[in-house]
């Protein structure tokens, strides 16, 4: 542990887990496992079933079998952010207002809401509905809500999706920044990603059921 860890620590692992949609198998009876600092990358073609793996690790849908957590029997899994393909923002509110209530239903144990639009680069667009956003505007509001609340656990879908180079260089530092941290990211993504130091990184490919 170094001084800017934050998390205590956490190992979690993955057992025998089989998930799907609508009946359908898609991920088959995968073992991984990942500890403080640690990002697994999920890669695959389009339909191979990577958001569906990444909302069963969330706990949002079930798994057909297996399981995801901490190895001892009940023990739960930590507090996690998801951060899904929509970015969970709401048009009708401000940028600001967004991230203040985001802040307020996970805990405002992070930077205040002022503070992470400005590590993502949306400090002079505060007062602005959220619906008027770009799309990469937008990814970054939803990034920003990473930052607000203290989550060990990011699960993150497509996170450089609609960003330009300089959104993927902020993914990149929010990543590195969350590990040094002693939080760990499971990332579906179809863009390289590197890290500073790649022994933090793992890729798990996932194939298109035949
Ligand atoms: N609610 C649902 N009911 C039935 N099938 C679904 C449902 N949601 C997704 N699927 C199907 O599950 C498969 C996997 O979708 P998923 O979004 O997990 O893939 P992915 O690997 O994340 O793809 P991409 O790279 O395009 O984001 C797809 O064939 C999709 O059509």
């Amino acid at each position: 542990m170094t001084d800017q860890q934050v998390y205590p620590p956490i190992h979690l692992r993955a057992t025998g887990l089989s998930c799907g949609r609508g009946g359908m198998l898609l991920t088959d009876q995968l073992d991984f496992s990942l500890r403080n600092g640690q990002t697994l990358l999920l890669r695959g073609p389009n339909g191979a079933g990577k958001s569906t793996l990444l909302l069963t690790l969330a706990g949002i849908i079930a798994p057909f079998s297996g399981r995801f957590g901490p190895p001892d029997a009940g023990a739960e899994l930590p507090l996690l952010h998801y951060c899904g393909h929509r970015n969970a923002s709401k048009p009708r509110l401000s940028v600001l207002e967004n991230l203040t209530f985001w802040a307020k239903v996970n805990g405002p144990t992070g930077m205040t809401p002022q503070a992470a639009l400005g590590q993502v680069g949306l400090g002079d667009l505060d007062g602005l509905d959220a619906g008027y956003l770009s799309a990469g505007q937008s990814r970054r509001l939803a990034l920003a809500r990473l930052l607000v609340s203290l989550r060990p656990l990011w699960l993150l879908d497509e996170p450089t999706a609609a960003l330009d180079e300089p959104g993927h260089q902020l993914v990149t530092r929010l990543l590195a920044n969350h590990l040094a941290r002693g939080g760990l990211a499971i990332a579906a993504t179809h863009d390289p990603i590197s890290l500073p130091d790649p022994s933090s990184l793992s890729t798990l490919l996932l194939a298109r059921a035949p």
